[in-house]
């Protein structure tokens, strides 16, 4: 899959841009504060519907504005998905897949796919568990539309719980609807613990060969699941749902100080050991990109091993921060896969890609300009 077209009006600083981009490789460059991130951004907005930068909608429209307008063919062989999203001051995104309106946005992840390395990955390592959800929340849902399905269900679940919980505290009569709300939690929370339990062994498995590979052998990377039930990896569906049941019965009483739940995948996180140390303490910060850079890369092959067809690859400004072995591992891939690459280093960037099929572009202010070779 590889994106033909990007149209995009009062986006961020572009005012109007229309370009036609390389099936391989394409390079953005500029200097600081250009445009060449929200560029990057508005291709993943169009797959994902949402920006990787904790971004709001509204902050995709351009300042003075009041409406912007994502359009991003994406082709794959004779099948186009032309997406055009339009966003709104003060009201909601409106989605429309080769013309037609799309009822709900959640029917727009994994239609395409993509796969985003930026400054920002570390923080896949040193950041916090929130960030680690996210990541494994957005790549689940890319591949396994149920996941999306589920995951909506469980926050709904997790409101009316916490909601009930509160309630306990005014009315204990109010406890006698918790049995419920307790089966749905623990039902559809096993649900999408078993498929982040699943996607973790093959991305723990995959990232391990290429951190090893890309590290010269010298090192070890182990990223496991770690759920607040305690040690649940390799177990079977019904013991895990038989630890969850246990936690939730014990915890009442706190979760009733508390005024929240206090078990379950809302609250789970990625453990990444390098060598057997926990990365985000002991890991010198080229350690850690090489971790991210393992567990983005390994994203790849799994995108290709479920849709049969790689993902378009997003490389923000990243290639200057890498040594030669971990740029030439990336580098690689823009053989197979289309890659856009942005940079404000255009000698050094041009050099080690000037064998390569593609199009350069100058971005300058929210103006964008092909050079020709
Ligand atoms: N909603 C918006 N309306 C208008 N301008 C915006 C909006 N959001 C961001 N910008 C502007 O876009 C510019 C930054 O663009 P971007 O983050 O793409 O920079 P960049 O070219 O990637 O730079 P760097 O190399 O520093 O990362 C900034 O000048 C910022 O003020």
């Amino acid at each position: 899959m590889h994106v033909e077209r990007l149209h995009l009006k009062n986006y961020r600083n572009f005012n109007e841009i229309d370009i036609d981009l390389n099936r391989k490789l394409n390079i953005f460059i500029g200097n600081n504060a250009q445009g060449k991130t929200n560029l990057l951004e508005s291709i993943f907005v169009s797959s994902i519907g949402k920006s990787f930068r904790f971004s709001k909608d509204e902050n995709l429209i351009t300042s003075d504005q009041d409406h912007s307008r994502v359009n991003v063919k994406f082709v794959r062989e004779s099948d186009v998905k032309d997406i055009e999203i339009d966003f709104f001051k003060g009201s909601k995104k409106k989605i429309k897949i080769n013309g037609l309106s799309l009822e709900k946005y959640s029917e727009l992840v994994g239609l395409t796919n993509v796969v985003v390395f930026s400054p920002d990955s570390i923080n896949l390592i040193k950041g916090s568990p929130v960030e680690r959800r996210r990541y494994l929340n957005v790549e689940l849902s890319q591949i396994k539309p149920n996941y999306k399905y589920l995951l909506t269900r469980y926050n709904k679940i997790l409101i009316q719980r916490n909601n009930l919980i509160k309630k306990i505290l005014e009315n204990p009569k109010s406890k006698k609807m918790l049995p419920i709300w307790n089966e749905h939690l623990i039902n559809t929370g096993t649900d999408i613990i078993m498929y982040r339990l699943d996607y973790l062994k093959r991305i723990g498995m995959l990232a391990r060969k290429i951190h090893e590979e890309i590290s010269g052998g010298t090192e070890i990377l182990d990223a496991t699941y770690k759920s607040n039930l305690g040690k649940i990896n390799g177990l079977g569906k019904d013991d895990i749902k038989e630890i969850f049941y246990r936690k939730i019965e014990k915890s009442l009483e706190r979760e009733i100080m508390r005024k929240s739940t206090l078990y379950g995948p809302h609250l789970d996180d990625i453990e990444i050991l390098i060598n057997g140390m926990d990365s985000k303490f002991y890991s010198s910060q080229g350690q850690k990109r090489t971790a991210a850079l393992s567990l983005v890369m390994a994203e790849i092959d799994i995108i290709y091993e479920e849709k049969d067809d790689y993902p378009v690859l997003l490389l923000d400004d990243v290639l200057s921060e890498l040594d030669n072995n971990r740029k030439n591992y990336l580098i690689r891939f823009t053989d197979k896969i289309q890659t856009i690459i942005t940079s404000t280093d255009d000698t050094d960037l041009l050099n080690i890609l000037r064998e390569k099929n593609k199009k350069i572009f100058y971005v300058e202010n929210g103006n964008i300009k092909q050079i020709m070779e």
